[in-house]
């Protein structure tokens, strides 16, 4: 079988590279000819593909079969991004037994996870928990898409792979939130940067060499590098940042801090493919580990425990479900640990009897223990998309409006995806290896120096509290995107060509909370995220704004702007925010407002009277042998992207875990 698509491809470059030997128009005679035979050929090799990721994926067990035995020492719920980090680790000691259990299935082999280019096609599909927001009192009352991977690997397995550690003092800042209780030293970036370095295994590339490869991971499981696509409008982004004052930064991951601009890092392989926690760290020797099972499709409805006359309650297992509704019970010799991520552990807490004892008894849940901070103190980072007609008409920009994503079938688009999709398979190339989110800016909203350049002149005592980790930290970031999009993709665009630029409010002082719907399992929790309920938000994102006015309005940024968007009638462009008033900016920013998928803290470490719910070793405080591991326990956002932080974070946890299961 490996052989025929082996075969097909070799076929298909062949034919490629003969086409491309052709005087011009020639070569223009055939195009329609090949595009059909392309057609067929990638069809073919995508439904072999899909045979052969079937074949491949016998290893797991399907949660139908409940568990091979009842008693394990630890059992992980979700294997989510932290969840497969977990279960990776915890197995190198052959004596440990490691249940991991997924509601989802394996993504490893799935094309919309291992094309780049291709992930935002999981939204709203079996593999997205596909949750939306309660509506926004300060965003015109709208709720919000959240997509959640519901799958190995999580949100691992369907985000933009960014990669990015944040800025080095959120970590001293995690560190002394912890007020000295066990464990908390280990949080400070000095000492939990060697755990970033543990996963990473950086690629280094000739085009960025001012990256200095010492800092970088160079042995652990998660490759990362530059390969994925950079198009020539992110490249003029650059430049214009540049020019309104956000030096280029050659690697924003290092302790000397994240501010400035460039391309982003990615979890993207030299291979084009990729990289999620699922690929990186369930590889075919850790799943045929005796001592691992792997229950996918079975997903977690309570905790169980044991309690004693004078001691706190101790988590001995957990009951689980499989597709058809069958219930199943396992043990937990040691631990239980919670990686379900930062919407369903806390729903799982409270399912459970764990949570805020008034709201647990509105559904008759016996409360175990009363735990005020369980689904409190969500974070997430709004962002507010802007988005501009590109007068390069560069291929990337095309993808903006693409009919057939909306389901209206085009014989050219079809044939455009094919073309991009053999570019991809032979030569790792092409359009389809764009992490979407190509480029990045980090910004402080007190910057006067850089407001000033924007034409904003910042009060002299400006009583805009300062909400960022530290002095040299970011509270602002710009990204930019060769295609543009709105409300993740799902509004129209009249037929052109366009790109976007995001203003990211990074430190947010607004947070919301996750709560039941039900006491039924199956219901998704609510979540409100309260986006915007604070002026600082609004104030800091407005500075955004006017940076981003500030960008568009660079000579660079001209030469690939579209004048005729100035004339827009639709709404949807942005070619004059610079000559906006405050207040319609600020009417875009509460009409527009999205999540940048990164909701943390809803089990937060910290002491329990500052809402804390787990310790700076993870045990949630009042309940023995269980833990959270994943990115509820955020004990404040980062300011940056999340991912990277929870991998370390799961490193952590493992040698914080295995330590103790020695003692
Ligand atoms: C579209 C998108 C784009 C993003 N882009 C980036 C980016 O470019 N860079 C970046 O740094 N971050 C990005 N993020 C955020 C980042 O991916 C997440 O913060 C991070 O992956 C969260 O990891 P986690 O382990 O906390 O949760 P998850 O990865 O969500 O894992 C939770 C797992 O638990 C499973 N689960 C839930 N409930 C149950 C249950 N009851 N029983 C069994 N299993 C259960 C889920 O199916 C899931 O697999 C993005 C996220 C999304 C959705």
């Amino acid at each position: 079988m490996v052989k025929a698509v082996e075969g097909l491809q070799a076929f298909i470059a062949r034919c490629i590279a003969i086409i491309h030997g052709l005087p011009a128009h020639l070569q223009a005679a055939l195009n329609l000819r090949l595009l059909k035979s392309s057609a067929i050929l990638g069809a073919l090799v995508i439904a072999l593909r899909v045979v052969l990721s079937r074949s491949r994926s016998k290893y797991r067990r399907d949660g139908s079969e409940g568990s091979a035995r009842s008693e394990y020492d630890i059992v992980i719920v979700g294997g989510g991004t932290a969840g497969c980090v977990l279960a990776s680790r915890l197995s190198e000691n052959p004596k440990l037994r490691v249940l991991l259990i997924e509601a989802g299935g394996s993504s490893v082999h799935n094309p919309l996870s291992c094309v780049p280019g291709l992930y935002y096609k999981f939204f709203h599909t079996g593999f997205d928990w596909d949750l939306s927001t309660e509506p926004q009192d300060h965003a015109a009352s709208k709720r919000k898409y959240w997509p959640r991977g519901r799958m190995l690997g999580g949100c691992s397995s369907m985000n933009a792979m960014i990669f990015h550690h944040g800025a080095p003092s959120d970590f001293d800042e995690w560190a002394a939130m912890q007020k000295g209780q066990e464990g908390a030293a280990g949080w400070k970036y000095d000492t939990f940067n060697e755990y970033f370095r543990k996963f990473e295994k950086f690629h280094p590339s000739k085009d960025y060499s001012l990256v200095d490869t010492t800092l970088r991971g160079s042995a652990g499981p998660v490759h990362v590098g530059y390969f994925g696509n950079e198009s020539d409008t992110t490249r003029v982004f650059l430049e214009a940042c540049h020019h309104a004052g956000l030096e280029h930064n050659p690697d924003f991951n290092t302790a000397k801090g994240t501010l400035g601009s460039s391309k982003v890092l990615t979890f993207i392989d030299s291979r084009a493919r990729r990289v999620t926690t699922e690929s990186a760290y369930l590889s075919p020797e850790v799943l045929a580990r005796p001592n691992l099972v792997i229950a996918t499709h079975a997903q977690v409805t309570r905790i169980l425990f044991e309690t004693a006359e004078g001691k706190a309650p101790r988590a001995v297992g957990v009951q689980f479900k499989n597709r058809k509704g069958d219930m199943f019970e396992v043990r937990a010799k040691k631990e239980v640990v919670l990686s379900a991520g930062a919407t369903h552990t806390p729903q799982i807490l409270m399912l459970s009897g764990i949570g805020p004892a008034e709201h647990l008894a509105s559904f008759d849940i016996p409360v175990l223990v009363d735990h005020p901070g369980v689904g409190a103190h969500l974070m997430d980072h709004p962002v507010i998309d802007f988005v501009f007609r590109d007068k390069t008409k560069s291929t990337m920009a095309s993808m903006s409006h693409d009919p057939a994503r909306h389901g209206k079938f085009s014989l050219a688009s079809t044939a455009k995806a094919l073309l991009w999709f053999a570019q991809y398979r032979l030569w790792a190339t092409g359009p389809l290896t764009t992490n979407v989110a190509e480029a990045a800016a980090f910004a402080r909203s007190s910057d006067a120096s850089l407001l000033a350049k924007a034409g904003v002149t910042l009060p002299t005592a400006d009583d805009l509290e300062d909400s960022t980790s530290g002095p040299t930290a970011p509270d602002i970031e710009i990204f930019f995107t060769p295609m543009g999009y709105l409300s993740h993709g799902q509004v129209d665009f009249p037929q052109g060509h366009y790109f976007g630029v995001h203003a990211v409010l990074l430190r947010p002082t607004s947070t919301g909370d996750v709560k039941l719907r039900s006491a039924d399992p199956s219901a998704s929790p609510i979540v409100d995220p309260k986006y915007l309920a604070t002026r600082h938000d609004v104030t800091v994102l407005v500075r955004a704004a006017r940076i981003i006015g500030h960008i568009a309005n660079s000579p660079s940024f001209s030469s690939i702007l579209d004048p005729s968007g100035s004339s827009d009638s639709t709404g949807l462009l942005n070619h004059n925010i610079a000559q906006q008033s405050d207040a319609e900016i600020e009417k875009i920013i509460r009409d527009r407002v999205e999540t940048l998928y990164h909701p943390t803290c809803t089990a937060r470490m910290a002491p329990k009277e500052d809402g804390g719910v787990v310790d700076p070793l993870l045990r949630v405080h009042g309940i023995d042998g269980l833990r959270v591991c994943d990115a509820s326990v955020f004990p404040t956002i980062t300011s940056g992207h999340t991912v990277s932080p929870t991998i370390a974070l799961a490193e952590r946890a493992a040698d914080i875990i295995l330590v103790s299961c020695k003692e």
